[in-house]
């Protein structure tokens, strides 16, 4: 006779199996979750529980043998001195109560509690010799990790060197600032990438990076928790450990606490429930830790986590609200966002009413739909954000959204501009939606500077039919701008043809980013000019000659060379030369020009200069600084703990110099 239950429950394990590895590799492998973590969690305690009470159907490759982290390829693969483990958690009091009754029985002695933040990042080992950090191993599946130690030294709060010349290896969490996390967010979202769904996430996805300069950009932090061997040091607590790492010159937690008994655990999770959205860093629960050594010793550990610590995890507050209407926006480049326009709620103390969905792959992975009712929660406690829908609710009115093939505004084409992209585009260059915020990005600040033409004259001046294009802001004059009528006098008009006037002699790096080249920042408008001198130069200059600039990859050169091949942008750049727009780089003339048509790059840091410092430097004597090595380089200028340039330098042959040598030479 075959017994039903049991196949039942089988069948049960190995969806539930399937279902947890595909959320695996999408939050570890690919840093882009698609569920929350209270419902992954349910998943996974319901399989340990599967697991505890039929322990033969418990498969070989089952989730709970592993403790999972990240792991991508392209870094080496280290062995921890020992496991790094995950926690146990829980969302509920009398699970705590239990846990702190499992140990009372256990341990006949006085106990007391570390109560610590449970930091939302990735967590990392670092390994010191003779107070120097050597490396920085990622947890991986806990016994090995990957080496990151590149990666985690652009990191200004973790030490280089401590204040003790000790062997020593320590153990805490990396992780992004919740305002980097939305200045990320809002810069992929902006360039067409995928978004992160946390600041955990991000902070996963920058230290998988490939790129040690890219990791640099982002502002990671840290703060650390463990101390591996303390009794090499004398220490037998948690908090006697903590104030020892801090004093050796670690960041640490300040809201770390000594709790006595369960009564004060309880409380210290309540405060922190209720006022970690004043941190500046997301937090996931609080972490409760044994804090005698000896104790946490005679406890063990399972293969999975200590059996003398838990997490007690945060109600991440979320609300269910309907989808009044899905609009779509379009964007200065031109890529379509979704945003949904929500019935009002109040969500951890403020009113939500709309949400981006980012891109139309977010809608299409949790089936969202217009007029659906919907879970809210806030990333990282600030942004907030749809998680899914809830179908149960559906009445068969919901609308399914698709891509559009038309242009909102203008319907025109949309389409994506390379395939790896998310976002899809309106294909039209001469799009409304985009000019207007063209425009506004023309006369901003790091653009022509043209103060007082702000977004609702830009508005005006567009609707009359007055501007067109960027180049038919020269053509106004004075009598045009006051045939706008209301609220526009004499005084408003001369002030603003004097700052159309003034906005000629801009700086080319100035022009190069307010003409609007997708992709182009401040930074790069500031690196072409450098390097073109004039727009004419830049019109003419070959993919290979914008590949070496630091930070213009394949793609971006394209783009670049495309933006100037369009008709239009021809045509805008001829109407405003006309109009007597300066387009080159006004070249000073140096004193002295020791380093002239000198290609000058820098490695490891400097005792006398800082890295902006000494571009200037460069750049006032005639030579141009460039922030990596190629075969043009003239001369390599190393400082302390110098980088891979160097070995690229000596394949190149490039002239090295150490920084005192190189200051004589060229002063
Ligand atoms: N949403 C999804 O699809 C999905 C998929 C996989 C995993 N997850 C989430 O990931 C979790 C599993 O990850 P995990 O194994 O890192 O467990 P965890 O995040 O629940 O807890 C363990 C980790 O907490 C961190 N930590 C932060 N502050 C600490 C402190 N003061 N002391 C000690 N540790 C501290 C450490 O990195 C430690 O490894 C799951 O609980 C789930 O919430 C979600
Ligand atoms: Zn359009």
């Amino acid at each position: 006779m075959i017994d039903i239950s049991t196949e039942n429950i089988k069948k049960e394990y190995e969806n539930l199996k399937k279902e947890i590895q595909k959320h695996d590799k999408l939050y570890y492998v690919e840093s882009k979750p698609i569920i929350d973590d209270r419902k992954y969690d349910e998943m996974f305690n319901r399989l340990l529980e599967i697991e505890k009470k039929h322990p033969e159907i418990k498969a070989p490759d089952s989730p709970s043998n592993r403790v999972g982290g990240l792991k991508n390829e392209g870094f080496e693969k280290v062995n921890h001195s020992i496991p790094m483990l995950s926690l146990d958690n829980t969302y509920s009091e009398e699970e705590i109560i239990e846990f702190d009754k499992r140990i009372k029985k256990n341990i006949k002695s006085d106990y007391n509690y570390s109560g610590e933040l449970k930091i939302d990042g990735v967590s990392i080992s670092l390994i010191y010799e003779s107070g120097v950090l050597k490396r920085a191993i990622t947890r991986g599946n806990g016994i090995t990790g990957e080496d990151i130690t590149q990666n985690v030294k652009t990191i200004r709060t973790i030490p280089l060197k401590i204040s003790k010349d000790i062997d020593i290896e320590v153990r805490g969490e990396i992780f992004m600032p919740n305002k980097e996390f939305e200045r990320i967010n809002e810069e992929r979202e902006n360039s067409g990438k995928d978004v992160f769904a946390n600041p955990r996430n991000s902070t996963a996805g920058t230290l998988k990076l490939l790129d040690t300069k890219e990791v640099a950009k982002r502002r990671l932090d840290n703060f650390i928790y463990y101390l591996i061997n303390p009794e090499k040091y004398g220490i037998k607590t948690q908090t006697e450990a903590l104030d020892f790492l801090k004093e050796i010159g670690f960041k640490i937690n300040k809201h770390n606490k000594m709790l006595r008994d369960v009564d004060e655990v309880i409380n210290y999770w309540k405060y922190w429930n209720k006022n970690r959205k004043e941190l500046e860093y997301d937090t996931d629960g609080i972490v409760l830790k044994i804090n005698d050594f000896e104790i946490q010793k005679k406890l063990g550990t399972t293969v999975r986590s200590p059996r003398w610590a838990i997490a007690f995890k945060f109600e991440a507050e979320q609300k269910e609200t309907k989808i009044k209407e899905i609009k779509l926006q379009v964007g200065s480049s031109g890529i379509i966002t979704p945003v949904a326009i929500l019935e009002p709620v109040n969500l951890e103390g403020s009113t939500v009413q709309r949400a981006s969905l980012h891109n139309f792959d977010y809608i299409d992975q949790r089936d969202i739909r217009d007029k659906d009712y919907v879970l809210i929660q806030k990333a990282g406690g600030i942004i907030p954000q749809i998680l899914e829908p809830i179908k149960e609710k559906r009445t068969g009115e919901e609308i399914k959204i698709h891509p559009p093939s038309k242009c909102p505004i203008c319907d025109s084409e949309t389409g994506k501009l390379d395939e790896e992209e998310v976002a899809i585009r309106c294909l039209n260059p001469l799009c409304p939606a985009k000019l207007k915020r063209t425009l506004e990005k023309f006369a901003s600040n790091s653009g022509m500077n043209i103060e007082g033409l702000g977004p609702k004259l830009i508005e005006r001046l567009f609707d009359s039919g007055l501007i067109e294009d960027l180049g038919d802001i020269y053509k106004l004059d004075k009598q045009k701008i006051l045939s706008l009528g209301e609220g526009i006098g004499e005084k408003t008009a001369n002030n603003l043809i004097k700052q159309i006037e003034q906005s000629k002699n801009r700086p080319l790096e100035n022009i190069i980013y307010a003409i609007g080249v997708p992709g182009v920042g401040k930074k790069i408008a500031k690196d072409l000019s450098n390097k073109f001198k004039n727009i004419d130069n830049l019109l003419k200059a070959a993919k290979e000659e914008l590949t070496n600039i630091d930070g213009i990859g394949k793609e971006l050169a394209e783009s670049i060379k495309s933006f100037f091949e369009e008709e239009m942008t021809k045509r805008v750049l001829e109407k405003m030369k006309k109009y007597g727009v300066q387009f080159s780089k006004k070249e000073v003339s140096f004193k002295n020009n020791v380093l002239q048509d000198k290609i000058i790059s820098q490695t490891g840091s400097l005792k006398s200069m800082t890295r902006k410092d000494f571009s200037d430097y460069v750049e006032k004597r005639g030579g141009e600084f460039s922030s990596n090595v190629t075969k043009n380089t003239d001369i390599l200028v190393i400082g302390e703990n110098p980088g891979s340039k160097l070995q690229k330098a000596e394949k190149y042959g490039i002239k090295i110099l150490e920084e005192d040598d190189f200051f004589t030479q060229f002063k």
